[in-house]
């Protein structure tokens, strides 16, 4: 049985960010996760996101299959993703839709995929709503993690992080596994096997139905996993794999993984990576003689395309 895990509450809209940062601090250097709550996306949009991600999941497969993940964008059936590729199931149990930058004077913005609007006529509204409101709180926690770590709000703005985020909107749905089907199964059933982020940070929201885990300590074996609580209205947010890389493994990029619940599921993760062309390389600050650098710099976009291919393999 996993044990419950209590997590810091960090307050967005606080006047005093001094204090705010350094409680972000101590968050991503002791786990990687907390809480994000006076984050400026109203709770009604969230009910509305939740409702249109309902109506899609319960269309006809064909139809979701219509729209299948071209350029990262669409929809990904049950079973496609597999987050930990060590794993001996055969595919996680879930199935998703990604939304991608929405304005961007390059081609991007026309990648995204969408459902028809006679099918669904409020959802891309909706959706993009939802995108700019989070991308928004994103940005503002970002300037605060630049603070954390000791260097100027706009750090993350002037190395670039932030001029075409590679920001990706994420609705997942995992389907009830009942407990015999769970016992009569040859293989590990995960709504999501063990995984890290890949980029800066992840604000995510939930159903409240339980199922999320998390390892704090990721190099231990057997590995221990705490069940994490959702709180109404807030946002889980953990740290990726590119802002651990940047500070050195300062800040912890938090392995987690969802359980099958006896209960249909559904969370909508929002990615907050940095712009393509961004340099990735460990911050002076973060490392020293004793502590030298571990990761070689990487651009944001080749990193990413080198995790997506293991993960869709
Ligand atoms: O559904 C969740 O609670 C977590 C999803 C997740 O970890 C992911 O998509 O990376
Ligand atoms: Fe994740």
């Amino acid at each position: 049985m996993a044990g419950a895990l209590q997590l810091p509450i960090i307050d967005l809209s606080s006047p005093d960010r001094m204090s705010t940062s350094n409680s972000i601090r101590q968050a991503c250097t002791e786990v990687g996760l907390f809480y994000l709550i006076n984050h400026g996306v109203e709770e009604e949009l969230r009910v509305r996101v939740f409702d249109e991600s309902r109506k899609f999941f319960s269309l006809p497969l064909q139809l979701k299959l219509n729209l299948s993940r071209k350029e990262h964008r669409g929809y990904t059936p049950l079973y496609a993703e597999k987050l930990d590729p060590s794993s001996n199931s055969t595919g996680d149990s879930k199935e998703s839709f990604y939304i991608g930058p929405l304005e961007d004077s390059t081609t991007q913005c026309k990648l995204n995929q969408w459902p028809s609007e006679e099918l669904l006529p409020s959802w891309k509204p909706t959706m993009e709503t939802y995108y700019r409101k989070v991308l928004s709180a994103g940005k503002r926690l970002i300037s605060l993690i630049a603070l954390a770590l000791n260097l100027d709000e706009d750090f993350f703005e002037k190395v670039g992080a932030l001029t075409v985020p590679s920001a990706f909107l994420r609705l997942l749905h995992y389907p009830v596994w009942n407990s015999g089907e769970l016992e009569s199964s040859n293989e590990e059933i995960y709504g999501a096997s063990a995984h890290s982020d890949y980029g800066m940070i992840t604000l995510l929201a939930t159903d409240g139905v339980r199922g999320l885990q998390v390892c704090r300590e990721k190099q231990n074996q057997p590995r221990i996993w705490e069940d994490v609580q959702n709180i109404d209205g807030a946002f889980i947010v953990n740290i990726g794999d590119m802002m651990e890389r940047w500070t050195n493994c300062l800040f912890r990029s938090t392995l987690h993984r969802v359980m099958p619940a006896g209960q249909e599921r559904y969370s909508v993760a929002f990615f907050l990576d940095p712009s393509p062309d961004c340099l990735v390389e460990c911050l002076r600050s973060c490392c020293s003689e004793s502590c030298p650098g571990r990761f070689p710099p990487i651009r944001s976009k080749d990193y990413l395309e080198e995790r997506f291919s293991l993960t869709y393999a």
